[in-house]
């Protein structure tokens, strides 16, 4: 099942769009008319408050062939490994680390095959996120989800994913990521065997692009490479399933049509895909290692001057020049909570181990104050190294999604056999080298 229209995008990060799969399926100079063009319903979606202010305010209007309320009743399910109980057990200080999750049995779709890793903050809040980790081996046949609770971040790590949305389609593939807007429904379908990969479901504030202070107008994500879908829609009527997530719940409605069926929208709130390798990384060309905040893609604010409800910062191809310094992340306690996924090659903190160390598909977690940093091989190389070279990081990517709450992971992420239960060995080698 594909959706009808155009596959294309629209650029622009935030942009105010217009598409109409069907020619002329946009009424003209108003949003609801009292007869809508071809038949069609006006609906208006919105991401934030009316009254937010206008440089911040997100909404769409969507002209659909029937409205997002014709569904049967939503009734509670038994919730899987997809769920948001943050409180199972207290959190640990400990420095954490995951190999790749083990392939569950039997087939698993996008949201069946979601394992929630970590949390903080809360739904009911409007504050904090989730973590999850996916891995799925079929496409969403017959059912549709959405998520009251945020907006969902994905990082594909392996397999291509075509995400059929309510707004039009976004095909993504590891190094790509998409964001689904709060509320969007869509479909995964699987463009390979099989996928695996990370979500952040941001319960705060929307992403958006991080303000450039003194590194100017141009530099990190550039507006123009956030892509956007034009309306493609279809109308199948079927026995469907819409699941929805409400406050950290899984809600199930039947539904005889499919949801997707959006001819035409025009607004600023859509699902978008951004390309990492198109990341403009800016960073010293002097002596010492920058704070990670130069390589923020996105940020969620908190509200707090500075401070992000969280950030998605990627650790990518870029030459280190700096001389006379310890080139890779310093030793370091953060007050912001650290959650890394790594979706290709290595990362030049963390060397391979016994354990298979950060590796793609793995994940880490450095919560608040906990101290971390180089492994002692990254450390005695780096100490090592000759900087009046300059050296090219090549062939990966790494992320984080840094947030100012502390996390708290999940009992099953804490159970899982891919949790590495050595990971503090890895600094334990760091050698006494003080000479008084
Ligand atoms: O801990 C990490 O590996 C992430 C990180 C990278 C970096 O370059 C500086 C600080 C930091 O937390
Ligand atoms: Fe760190």
């Amino acid at each position: 099942m594909a959706l009808k229209g155009s596959k294309g995008y629209m650029t622009g990060f935030g942009s105010e769009f217009a598409t109409e799969a069907v020619a002329e399926a946009l009424p003209v100079g108003q949003n609801s008319p009292q007869r809508p063009p071809h038949g069609l319903y006006a609906e208006q979606l919105s991401g934030t408050a009316f009254t937010a202010p206008r440089h911040r305010n997100q909404r769409s209007w969507l002209y659909r062939i029937r409205p997002a309320v014709i569904h049967g009743e939503f009734r509670p399910i038994k919730e899987g490994s997809f769920h948001n109980r943050f409180d199972e057990m207290p959190p640990t200080p400990n420095q954490l680390r995951w190999g790749p999750l083990p392939e569950p049995k039997g087939t698993r779709d996008f949201v069946d095959g979601l394992f929630t890793m970590a949390g903080n903050g809360s739904a009911a809040a409007q504050a904090g996120i989730a973590v999850y980790q996916y891995l799925a081996n079929r496409s969403m046949e017959g059912r549709f989800f959405y998520s009251a609770d945020g907006e969902f971040l994905i990082v594909p790590q392996q397999g291509r994913l075509r995400l059929d949305t309510e707004l039009g389609v976004v095909e993504i593939e590891p190094q790509e990521i998409a964001v689904v807007p709060r509320g969007v429904r869509f479909r995964v379908m699987l463009l390979d065997d099989t996928a695996r990969g990370y979500v952040a479901e941001n319960f705060g504030s929307a992403l958006q692009l991080p303000d450039l202070g003194p590194i100017g107008a141009n530099g990190l994500a550039n507006p123009r490479d956030f892509l956007y879908p034009e309306a493609a829609w279809e109308d199948e009527e079927g026995d469907f399933e819409l699941v929805g997530k409400f406050q950290g719940h899984l809600w199930s409605a039947a539904i005889d049509h499919s949801p997707l069926d959006v001819v035409a929208w025009h607004g600023n709130y859509a699902p978008y895909k951004y390309d990492l390798r198109r990341f403009n990384a800016i960073g010293s060309i002097s002596y010492d290692h920058p704070d990670p905040s130069i390589f923020t893609v996105l940020t969620s604010p908190s509200g707090k001057p500075g401070v992000a409800n969280m950030d998605f910062v990627i650790f990518g191809p870029r030459w280190l020049v700096m001389e006379e310094s310890f080139r890779p992340p310093w030793y370091h306690r953060n007050v912001m909570s650290e959650f890394m996924g790594l979706i290709h090659g290595e990362y030049d903190a963390k060397a391979a181990d016994e354990e298979g160390g950060f590796v793609p598909g793995g994940a880490s977690l450095h919560n608040c104050m906990s101290g971390h940093g180089p492994d002692a091989d990254s450390f005695e190389k780096a100490t090592a190294a000759d900087t009046s070279k300059p050296q090219k990081i090549e062939d990966t990517m790494a992320f984080m999604f840094e947030t100012c709450l502390t996390y708290r992971p999940t009992k099953q992420a804490m159970e899982t056999s891919a949790l590495h239960q050595n990971y503090q060995d890895c600094w334990q080698g760091l050698k006494k080298h003080f000479k008084a």
